[in-house]
């Protein structure tokens, strides 16, 4: 029985036309409907009955929270209907895995859900976009794709969406897990799967945006040589409530930055402490005394999504020892 899967368009290179076919740099993204993007592949009728709808038609650093809750919406409602076996999102790779890890916290279904790019557009010579897509379809179709939280399928290997980072400007081996490794590959059509998602996600998560019009605003600031608190001083005057600090090393500060991030807790904000370096966990109450200022760490989070998680903590509660649980938990 063939699956039936809807794939929603949102823009992004997979979308993308330049002039030529020798151009991979000079393209206009997010110009082809999801309708044409499908027409390109008839192979993917084979793998399961797909049909298509566009929610956005964007280069993906144009994403928005407001397009971020209309797709959420538009997921949670899609899954709910028995004929829908699974979803496919097409999505421009810049901030593809952010809108990963948001879907992956807030969509309230076992059912699959695939995100899938390109890094090149659709008019170049060894174009990405359609065998990505093609492959994101018969991952979305798979069994094996069920309850596994929401999935990144680029260049032949899935990923999930807590660890997936986009490592390289322009190479199509871009999307790579730096601390933990791929979730598997997908060759001749089949997903073959090497490990599970570890956290909390999907149905077994406590995050839920619906009814929800905006999300609370969070900044990061970076750490380098000698770096001072005023950029997060002045997020927190544009009405920030959350800051991440995206640190030095294992999530370390200067004292001018730490005074500075102690001060904006005691006014309620809350402070979670990640790092600039690709890989490994932010330990608590190492250098840094994080029970004493009332500070969270990112555990192995990125900072781009650690401030996705923070956002949607922040919905519920300020608390940063409950913060600190969602923190180990997801
Ligand atoms: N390869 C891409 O999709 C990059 C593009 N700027 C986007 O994120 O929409």
């Amino acid at each position: 029985m063939k699956k039936n899967i809807v794939i929603i368009g949102t823009g992004g290179t997979i979308a993308g036309k330049a002039s030529s076919a020798a151009e991979t740099l000079h393209y206009t993204s997010a110009i082809l409907s999801i309708n044409s993007l499908i027409q390109e592949i008839p192979e993917i009728h084979r793998t399961a009955h797909v049909t298509g709808e566009q929610l956005s038609q964007i280069d993906s650093c144009d994403m928005t929270y407001d397009i971020w809750l209309q797709l959420a919406a538009r997921v949670n409602e899609l899954l709910a209907f028995n004929e829908v076996d699974g979803i496919v999102i097409t999505h421009g790779t810049d901030t593809l895995e952010e809108t990963a890890y948001f879907l992956n916290l807030v969509v309230q279904s076992q059912k699959p859900v695939v995100l899938v790019g390109a890094m090149r557009p659709v008019t170049a010579m060894s174009a990405d976009g359609p065998m990505n897509l093609y492959n994101a379809v018969t991952l979305a179709a798979n069994d094996k794709s069920i309850g596994k939280g929401v999935l990144v399928a680029l260049n032949d290997t899935m990923n999930c969406s807590r660890e997936v980072t986009k490592t390289n400007t322009m190479l199509q081996d871009s999307f790579q897990a730096p601390d933990l490794g791929y979730l598997g590959y997908i060759q001749g059509g089949i997903p073959y799967f090497y490990r599970l998602p570890a956290r909390r996600h999907t149905i077994c998560s406590e995050f839920d945006c619906r009814g929800i019009t905006d999300l609370p605003k969070v900044e990061i600031i970076y750490g380098y040589v000698d770096s001072s608190p005023i950029i997060a001083e002045a997020a927190v005057k544009a009405g920030a409530k959350g800051i991440v600090y995206a640190g030095l090393g294992n999530g370390n500060m200067s004292h001018s930055i730490r005074e500075g991030l102690i001060n904006i807790e005691k006014q309620g904000v809350v402070i979670v402490r990640s790092t600039r370096v690709s890989s490994g966990i932010v330990t608590r109450n190492g250098a840094i005394h994080d029970d004493e200022y009332h500070f969270v760490v990112s555990d192995t989070l990125s900072p781009q999504k650690a401030r996705i998680l923070l956002m949607l903590a922040l919905l519920t509660t300020n608390d940063p020892v409950e913060i600190q649980r969602m923190f180990w938990e997801y």
